[in-house]
């Protein structure tokens, strides 16, 4: 890296970092020290299930929304246009949905553990092939969102990646041992302040300097990065209003409906209620950092004159000179990188460290005591820390993967892979009520391969739904002279339509999450006729959404009955619950 690309940190900038960590830090240790002083699972891993709904809202969309969002979106709309900004469109149905469907019937049922639902429904190896999965998606999620904030922090400082990335681990563990839940919910709330901070800044300033929102307004305009709507119905079209705003929907869905991250948050809320009402805040906050995010692009299409591909790394650059001069903003910056990361990485090791608990010690060690129990659990988020770093310096090593990692895409296309097939298992379980375990390891089982297949087939299909200017991404970042680069990359891309099998590996990623679902639905259920559907009175009460008897409302009484197997939750059961451990169903 050049030296000169390191002069932009200040001590003013130091400390406005350092203040984010001491924050953290603080918020870790008051809740370790406060309430219960964390000593019972129950306040470890489910904060008490005493939060309001401000707090969890805040949180919500921290999960998943990390430094690889702060600086992919950005690099996506200079680079594409501001098509991806419709992907807005599916916020309004994938927040709807859970907050009428997934969290009605999961959080009438008292779980700990998202997965526990599964057992509830099928059985305990379909419960465990939910968690399993679950642990694959969110340690590979990790180490890609550990990575991008130590690159930005290696870019304008020049401390070291590897330190960098095992700092945030260390530093993202100690609060979130320290405080459990509690503190990552909080810490979510003021780390979600200072990414918006940051972002603004950002766009404050590059507004200013270039002449006012016009003159931004106007270049980019001429620039050809207003998109207008796209309705091309061809599903291997990367970004169109279908892929971003329907196949969004299940992207969302994925994550917000049944990933144990947001699950867990749910849960914590004091009441269903204000459980719902958390869903509801988190949509202007979405759309805000959304906003924010594309704006932000946008102003670095203005800010450049390079007329072609941006890579994520880029926005580092961009935005560390566009605020030179300014002492103090390139600290925010970082600070709010790291804040993006670090809720994201906490969310993370508190959901790890919940599922490994629940759904793989406690039901082979049902005689552990509180005690014991919160100190297993807090061992688990030491494991879990020490496994993304690992994952990140794999990464590192592989320097051609750099580029890779950093790619908004990436993590996409991991939650639609991986996330759909989980999604499609829920629903099955939910709204088909003759789905029978057999069904829905199968489905699962088949969902993952195909997702995996069209995904991993994507990868080496040359002209897939990737960037087409991803290979001259890599070229400019290995050399200085970019310009030629990009050329060879110009005259590299294909136009030609795929076809074939090439054709189903071109399928967009967005599609990803609701193919594997439908996928899963569609295989759970022929399995499930061919063995023998589930009867009425075998399904566990509350279990199900009856989703047709409130679509076909219309029909009378008896062929509704039939359909939709609205069974009550039976006092028994509820009692069972309350009182602690799910009994095993068989
Ligand atoms: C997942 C959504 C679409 C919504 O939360 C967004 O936050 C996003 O694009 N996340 C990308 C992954 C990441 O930032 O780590
Ligand atoms: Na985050």
């Amino acid at each position: 890296m050049d030296p000169s690309d390191q002069k932009h940190f200040t001590a003013v900038d130091y400390v406005i970092f350092a203040v984010l960590l001491a924050a953290s830090m603080g918020i870790g240790l008051y809740h370790a020290l406060s309430g219960g002083r964390q000593r019972t699972t129950q306040e470890f891993l489910m904060a008490d299930r005493s939060m309001s709904c401000l707090p969890v809202s805040l949180s919500l969309i921290a999960s998943f929304q990390s430094a690889v969002a702060i600086i992919g979106v950005p690099a996506e709309i200079y680079t594409h246009g501001t098509q991806y900004w419709f992907i807005g469109c599916a916020y309004f149905l994938g927040l709807l949905i859970p907050a009428h469907v997934f969290i009605p019937v999961l959080y009438k049922l008292r779980l700990s553990s998202t997965y526990e639902y599964l057992e509830l429904r099928f059985s305990k190896a379909v419960r465990i092939c939910g968690t399993l999965t679950f642990i694959f998606q969110t340690v590979v999620y990790m180490g890609v969102c550990v990575y991008t904030p130590a690159f930005a922090l290696n870019a304008v400082t020049g401390f070291e990646l590897w330190g960098a990335v095992l700092a945030t681990g260390l530093a993202c563990t100690l609060y979130t041992t320290m405080g459990g839940l509690k503190a990552v919910i909080w810490t979510d709330v003021f780390q979600t302040a200072v990414m918006f901070a940051g972002q603004l800044a950002v766009i404050v300033v590059g507004v200013n300097q270039t002449g006012g929102a016009s003159e931004v307004w106007r270049k980019v305009w001429e620039g050809n990065r207003i998109s207008a709507l796209n309705l091309n119905p061809d599903p291997t079209e990367r970004h169109t209003f279908w892929t971003l705003g329907v196949g969004g929907v299940f992207l969302m869905l994925s994550l917000y409906g049944v990933n144990q991250a947001q699950v867990q948050r749910y849960l914590s809320a004091r009441t269903e209620k204000e459980a719902v009402r958390s869903c509801y805040m988190a949509f202007p906050s979405l759309q805000l950092s959304l906003a924010l995010s594309c704006v932000m692009g946008l102003v670095m299409f203005y800010a450049n004159t390079l007329h072609f591909g941006c890579f994520p790394q880029m926005v580092i650059y961009f935005v560390m000179d566009m605020l030179e001069g300014f002492p103090g903003l390139p600290g925010l910056f970082v600070a709010c990188l790291f804040s993006a990361a670090l809720s994201t990485i906490s969310s993370a090791f508190n959901s790890l460290a919940t599922v490994t608990m629940e759904d793989l010690v406690k039901p082979h060690v049902p005689a552990m005591t509180e005690a014991r129990a919160t100190l297993v659990s807090k061992a688990l988020g030491w494991l879990f820390t020490s496994y993304a770093p690992i994952t990140a310096v794999t990464f590192l090593t592989e320097r051609a993967l750099i580029v890779v990692v950093f790619d908004l895409q990436v993590a996409l296309k991991l939650f639609g892979m991986v996330g759909g097939p989980v999604l499609g298992l829920f629903c099955l379980g939910m709204f088909f009520p003759w789905a029978n375990p057999t069904g829905a390891m199968a489905g699962l089982g088949a969902g993952l391969a195909l997702s995996f297949w069209v995904g991993i087939g994507s990868i080496f299909n040359r002209s897939s739904g990737a960037r087409p200017l991803s290979a001259g991404c890599r070229a400019a970042l290995l050399s200085d002279n970019s310009t030629s680069a990009v050329h060879t990359a110009l005259d590299n891309l294909t136009l030609s339509k795929p076809s074939g099998l090439n054709r189903f590996y071109s399928l967009s990623y967005m599609w990803y999450s609701a193919f594997s679902c439908f996928a899963v639905i569609l295989i759970g259920l022929i399995i499930s006729f061919l063995t023998g559907p589930m009867k009425e009175e075998d399904v566990t009460p509350g279990t199900i959404y009856p989703v047709f008897g409130k679509l076909l409302c219309f029909l009378p009484e008896h062929l509704k009955k039939k359909l939709c197997c609205v069974t009550p939750r039976g006092p028994t059961v509820s009692k069972i619950m309350d009182a602690g451990p799910i009994p095993s169903i068989s």
